[in-house]
């Protein structure tokens, strides 16, 4: 029989199920493979704003990842929210032991606009999780803080992901083009070339846990062994789904519809 496909999330919690773990979680499930969840800061937060968060102690990341890896090894691994640095360090000392393909999505702000990672982590992200990312996916706002460039435009896209992984040593880069303004076009860098990923762009608030959802379905992919620009292209398509099919839920920027692709427009 063929090997299950299992991933892993090292990332925050988020208790209306639409981002974090628990966006992550779905959306495995959604792609065909067995999620597992390591929880980093447990986050007090709705569709409408960050109301406190809570981090565990490195130790308790330490002995959660231990736990899954020593019995359920995965195949793939996505890191989403990582706040502190010395969360940074411990996590990324203990994933440099392991030969697997690792998804970073670069945490920094929720859609609601709270911060969701301190300014020093953002130099840790780039000195230790950056080198051993198989696949960073930034939006716009997190690329220009991750390389210093301004991004607005393509071309500016494509300057940054050049940047993150000629420069700063990411495997491939996708910066996403979710908050741009007509658009939703993300620039995937990789093995020295880009790849547009295009889809419509649709006119809703409703995109809590887009990124989220986007690098775990990248992750799923991976641990089901499909190469990596196939698997970003079939994360766009996922997530492009989840977001037509609006659930109109929440009083502020909704969560996005996992099972999206089960229904017809
Ligand atoms: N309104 C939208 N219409 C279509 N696709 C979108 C929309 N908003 C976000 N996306 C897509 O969702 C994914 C996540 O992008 P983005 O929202 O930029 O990330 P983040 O949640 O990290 O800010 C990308 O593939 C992006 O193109
Ligand atoms: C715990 C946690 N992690 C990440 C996000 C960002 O979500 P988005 O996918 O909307 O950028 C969030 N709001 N909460």
């Amino acid at each position: 029989m063929a090997e299950i496909p299992k991933v892993l999330s090292i990332a925050g919690t988020d208790p209306t199920g639409g981002a974090g773990i628990h966006a992550d979680l779905k959306t495995f499930q959604e792609v065909g493979a067995y999620g597992m969840a390591v929880i980093t800061s447990v986050v007090a937060q709705n569709t409408v704003g960050v109301k406190d968060v809570w981090h565990m102690e490195n130790e308790a990341i330490l002995k959660q990842l231990e736990a899954v890896l020593e019995d359920i090894r995965p195949q793939a691994v996505k890191t989403g929210m990582i706040a502190l640095p010395s969360m940074i360090e411990s996590i990324t000392d203990r994933l440099e032991r392991e030969n697997l393909p690792i998804i970073v999505d670069p945490v920094m702000v929720a859609t609601s606009g709270d911060s969701l990672m301190d300014k020093e982590t953002t130099e840790l992200m780039i000195n230790r999780l950056l080198p051993i990312a198989e696949v960073v996916t930034p939006n716009m706002e997190e690329a220009e803080k991750l390389t210093g460039v301004n991004v607005s435009t393509i071309k500016e896209a494509e300057k940054a992901a050049r940047l993150l992984v000629d420069e700063m040593g990411a495997g491939a880069a996708v910066v996403k083009g979710g908050h741009a303004k007509d658009t939703a076009i993300d620039v995937l860098y990789y093995k020295k070339e880009f790849i547009h990923l295009t889809a419509d762009r649709f006119d809703t608030k409703h995109t809590h846990g887009t990124g989220c959802t986007f690098s775990a379905a990248i992750a799923a992919n991976r641990a089901k062994g499909i190469p990596v620009i196939k698997s970003c292209e079939l994360a766009k398509e996922f997530i492009t789904k989840a977001i037509s099919h609006p659930l109109n839920i929440g009083h502020g920027s909704g969560p996005v519809n996992h099972w999206g692709r089960f229904l017809e427009k």
